[in-house]
């Protein structure tokens, strides 16, 4: 597989009792964020769990999902590399800062300790390893989970509302610490909202459902 793919959501049809919910058709180049907008019941979080693996079965899915030329959707979740990062950061408040980032390493991977204070400083948070989860501020918390998500190295990643916890001067901040980090990690990314300033910050196409 390329070191940066692109994913490929491939005549998506779902439907929900014989009724079409959604229709997607669309190519996220690596690098790339691809923004999902649409009120409440249009269909964002469904896509979501179809994206990641778990969609209900009282949907009915037609279409492919593709990673390059992988296959994905006939993957289950934990097979198919996509990372996630919530609008709740769900950081383990039990572990150190340090314990959470370790923990989205693989396990053989060398270097670890170098990993981790590379990883933080890269979002600012330099010196963070001991300091326990419930002690940083929400910004923090949420940089703290996507430099996690991003050693673990996944190939593509999917955002649900992940600034909409943000008071609005740490949105803007966040935001761009966020989709600089993934457009160099060359991650192709979806992105759920229903703020349009992320969408214009993510810089990409916009699809409206519903
Ligand atoms: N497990 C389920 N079984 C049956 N219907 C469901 C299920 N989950 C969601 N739905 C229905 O599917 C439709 C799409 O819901 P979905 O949660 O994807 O919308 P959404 O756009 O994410 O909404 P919101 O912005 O409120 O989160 C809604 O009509 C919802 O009631």
């Amino acid at each position: 597989m390329n070191a940066n793919p692109r994913l490929h959501i491939k005549q998506l049809t779902i439907s929900l009792e014989s009724e079409m919910l959604l229709a997607i058709d669309r190519v996220i180049p690596p690098g790339d964020v691809l923004t999902v907008m649409g009120p409440s019941g249009s269909g964002k979080s469904t896509l979501l769990a179809y994206l990641a693996g778990f969609l209900s079965p009282a949907f009915t899915a037609l279409g492919q999902l593709y990673l390059d030329e992988q296959r994905l959707d006939t993957l289950p979740a934990e097979k198919r590399g996509i990372g996630l990062l919530f609008q709740d950061p769900l950081l383990f408040p039990h572990l150190s800062v340090g314990g959470n980032l370790r923990f989205g390493l693989p396990r053989q991977s060398n270097d670890k300790h170098r990993q981790i204070s590379h990883a933080l400083e890269q979002v600012g948070l330099a010196g963070f390893e001991k300091r326990d989860p419930a002690t940083l501020s929400g910004g923090q918390k949420a940089r703290v989970a996507l430099m996690r998500l991003l050693l673990s190295k996944p190939q593509a990643v999917l955002l649900d509302e992940p600034f909409s916890k943000l008071d609005t001067a740490l949105r803007q901040e966040t935001r761009s610490l966020v989709f600089g980090q993934l457009r160099e990690a060359g991650l192709p990314t979806l992105l759920v909202t229903h703020d349009r300033a992320d969408a214009d910050a993510a810089g990409g196409p916009v699809i409206e459902l519903g």
